[in-house]
């Protein structure tokens, strides 16, 4: 029998704590339906949350999982990233299962919302944890009676002890738009070596897998494997040193402990005709 998980509160804001019988977890913010904290069976936290963010309504929280919707950046006059990650999400169920923790959250449009984008819709977050796996699944339903279309990203910042021991594989051969010098590009090397500021956004990743690889200090080597499904495109980004000390809500060397690695559809936008559904999903394992 499912075990229903009550919410919690988690710097000072509704939260669900799910923990998989095997003693996986995940911690999700109500604010955002924002994946907090992913702890993997036997192992140690798996993403970065600023040490300087707040935690507030109406503003965004510096790491996890921001949900980026229906926007992505600057891509369109609403505010950066779509209004998703600055909401109050409502809970509809969080339970322990057989072999795994899940919950699911959900947003609708209102009258705010509409304002600034005139659709209704239904968005759904679910979050499931078991062993080594987090599977994050982001569904959006048009509830109108007019077409709409829309941009996301699942926005995951991995944790890490150093970047300069990090890279990523998987990416060799696909294009990608440069958003630092604003140009089209080619991925040429295997292995993607983070140093500088990174801002990309690589196309039609679908059936691609990336690792994440990092040399630990002991000398044994970290991977996590990402792979996405329904998202098209997948952002890679850390600020370097200078645009990460003009963050406020970071501090200054924060970006040597954190990547974005996000699964995303921005380049071709999604659409859906009044009734239709799209979904998209993003699975880490710790390997
Ligand atoms: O500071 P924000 O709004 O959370 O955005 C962080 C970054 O998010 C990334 O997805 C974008 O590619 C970057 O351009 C952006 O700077």
């Amino acid at each position: 029998m499912p075990q229903a998980i009550a919410i919690t509160r988690h710097q000072g804001m509704e939260a669900v704590e799910l923990v998989a019988p095997d003693g996986a977890r995940a911690t999700v913010l109500l604010h955002g339906a924002h994946v907090l904290s992913w702890i993997p069976a036997g192992a140690d936290e798996q993403l970065y949350v600023s040490p300087k963010t707040a935690y507030a309504s109406g503003q965004a929280v510096r790491g996890g999982v921001p949900v980026v919707f229906p926007q992505f950046a600057e891509r369109g006059p609403l505010q950066k990233h779509g209004f998703a990650r600055t909401k109050p999400w409502q809970l509809v169920s969080a339970e322990q299962g057989e072999d795994d923790a899940l919950a699911v959250l959900r947003l609708r449009d209102d009258a705010a919302t509409r304002m600034l984008w005139p659709h209704a819709f239904e968005a759904e977050l679910s979050v499931r944890v078991a062993g080594r796996t987090l599977e994050i699944e982001l569904a959006c339903e048009n509830r109108g009676e007019a077409a709409f279309s829309f941009a996301t990203a699942l926005h995951s910042y991995l944790r890490l002890g150093d970047l300069d021991a990090a890279s990523l594989a998987g990416l060799s051969g696909l294009r990608y738009f440069d958003s630092v010098d604003r140009s089209e590009k080619t991925q040429r090397v295997e292995l993607l070596l983070p140093s500088g500021e990174l801002d990309r956004i690589y196309e039609q990743v679908l059936e691609r897998e990336l690792t994440l690889h990092e040399q630990l200090p002991d000398g044994s080597e970290r991977r996590l494997l990402i792979r996405q499904q329904g998202f098209e495109d997948a952002v890679v980004w850390n600020p370097g040193a200078d645009k990460c000390a003009a963050l406020a809500d970071m501090p200054a060397d924060g970006f040597r402990q954190m990547l974005c690695v996000e699964a995303a559809t921005i380049m071709r936008p999604i659409e859906l005709q009044p009734g239709e559904s799209w979904a998209g999903m993003q699975i880490l394992t710790l390997l």
